[in-house]
């Protein structure tokens, strides 16, 4: 019969330590999760809000009976873990993975410390947000995301197994890659992107002196394509660090892109421009479009609005009369005497749809999502 997990150890009760645990208790709510986290205020809140079973006494207390150890901590805290792991008393039968962005650097290290002793399966669920923190952990965080997985010769296929199995409230879909792929394409789609972001900040910032309305004008754009650049500085540090190489290449990759389009620009060059743009505007528009590994996780639905007082509320209240849970609200855009658009998100895509019928029932205003 094959092996049951029925304890958890999990480190780093954070984003998604967060929404890993409570997506194994939607599906397995008898497994014991017992948590912990350096930020002592981070397990009480998972705690209280009934993520974890149970807080550790320290990072290792009662790690010996667990037959599942789950990683959540940022990529180099990951590193110095394994470390202390090795010398801990661990069960024969032990499973141990993490959640980090990067893999080659963990998975070697994880291979050079337990070799074949104990079964560690590298992971990473490929969805998440610029959020942190357990509270902004959510059970359908991984949802039709990629969770990938780095098995190596040292993995069993029973192992691989239990791991997925235990992992299926995620209702992520898995996929096997070797580490230095995982880190190759991550870093392409993932690590550099972000990158990209917090250098178009810093560039909006150097212009904050001469022109102070800078912030103000910042519309929907600029707000899109830095969004990520709110996300976590020391997890970025992490990444950027464990996965050098990669990034090295691609701020060549990019240097050569720039000065491509650079040119175009000089030379005004219109007809090719134009197909610049066309190219990227097929790849992008190609994505597969609800798939949350793909796009950011959480559901908009766009409302062209009349801006007059009081037309938030009117819309919330048709909302509410019909128990439709709005989880953000923002005004993207409003211009005297024209129309803006409300961006209202949801957790689900079904409450999107629900709330897109609700509006346009009471309303003539018109609704759309990408
Ligand atoms: N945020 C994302 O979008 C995302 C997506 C996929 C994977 N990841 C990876 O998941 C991991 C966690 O990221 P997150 O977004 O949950 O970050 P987070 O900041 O929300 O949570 C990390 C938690 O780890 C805790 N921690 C740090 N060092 C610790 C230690 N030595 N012992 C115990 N706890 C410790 C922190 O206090 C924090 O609560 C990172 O490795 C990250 O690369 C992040
Ligand atoms: O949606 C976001 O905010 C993210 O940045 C999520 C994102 C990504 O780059 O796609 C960030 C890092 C993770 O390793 C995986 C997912």
């Amino acid at each position: 019969m094959e092996q049951q997990i029925e304890k958890i150890h999990l480190i780093g009760l954070g984003l998604i330590g967060g929404s890993i645990a409570l997506a194994v208790k939607q599906e397995f709510p008898d497994v014991k999760i017992v948590g912990y986290d350096i930020n002592q205020s981070q397990a009480e809140i998972a705690k209280t809000l009934t993520v974890i079973d149970e807080i550790a006494p320290n990072q290792f207390g009662g790690i010996e009976t667990a037959d599942l150890i789950i990683l959540a901590t940022p990529v180099e805290q990951t590193l110095s873990i394994i470390s202390e792991l090795s010398s801990q008393h661990l069960k024969e039968s032990v499973i141990i993975t993490d959640v980090g962005s990067t893999k080659q650097k963990i998975s070697k290290y994880a291979a050079s410390v337990f070799g074949d002793g104990v079964q560690f399966i590298g992971g990473h669920p490929m969805a998440g947000s610029h959020k942190s923190g357990v509270i902004a952990a959510k059970a359908h965080l991984f949802e039709n995301a990629f969770y990938i997985l780095t098995p190596t010769v040292h993995t069993s296929h029973a192992s691989l197994r239990i791991l997925q199995n235990v992992l299926k409230g995620t209702k992520a879909q898995f996929v096997e890659m070797t580490p230095a792929e995982h880190d190759e394409v991550t870093g392409v789609i993932s690590h550099f992107p972000h990158i990209v972001a917090a250098s178009l900040v810093h560039q909006a910032g150097r212009f904050e002196d001469s022109h102070p309305v800078i912030k103000r004008l910042a519309a929907g754009g600029f707000r899109d394509i830095t969004r990520i650049a709110s996300s976590s500085p020391a997890m970025w540090r992490d990444i950027l660090i464990h996965n050098k190489d990669k990034l090295l290449a691609l701020f060549d990759d990019w240097q050569y892109e720039m000065n491509r389009v650079r040119e175009l620009v000089d030379g005004l060059n219109g007809d090719a421009l134009f197909s610049y743009f066309q190219e990227a505007k097929d790849f992008r528009d190609g994505l597969p479009e609800r798939e949350k590994g793909a796009i950011p996780s959480f559901y908009d639905l766009y409302v062209d609005v009349p801006d007059y007082p009081g037309v938030i509320s009117e819309i919330t209240g048709y909302l509410a009369m019909e128990e439709i849970s709005i989880t953000n609200i923002r005004i993207i855009e409003t211009r005297e005497e024209i129309y803006g658009v409300l961006r209202l998100s949801f957790q689900t895509d079904v409450d999107r749809e629900r709330a897109q019928k609700c509006i346009e029932k009471y309303t003539d205003y018109k609704t759309f999502f990408s």
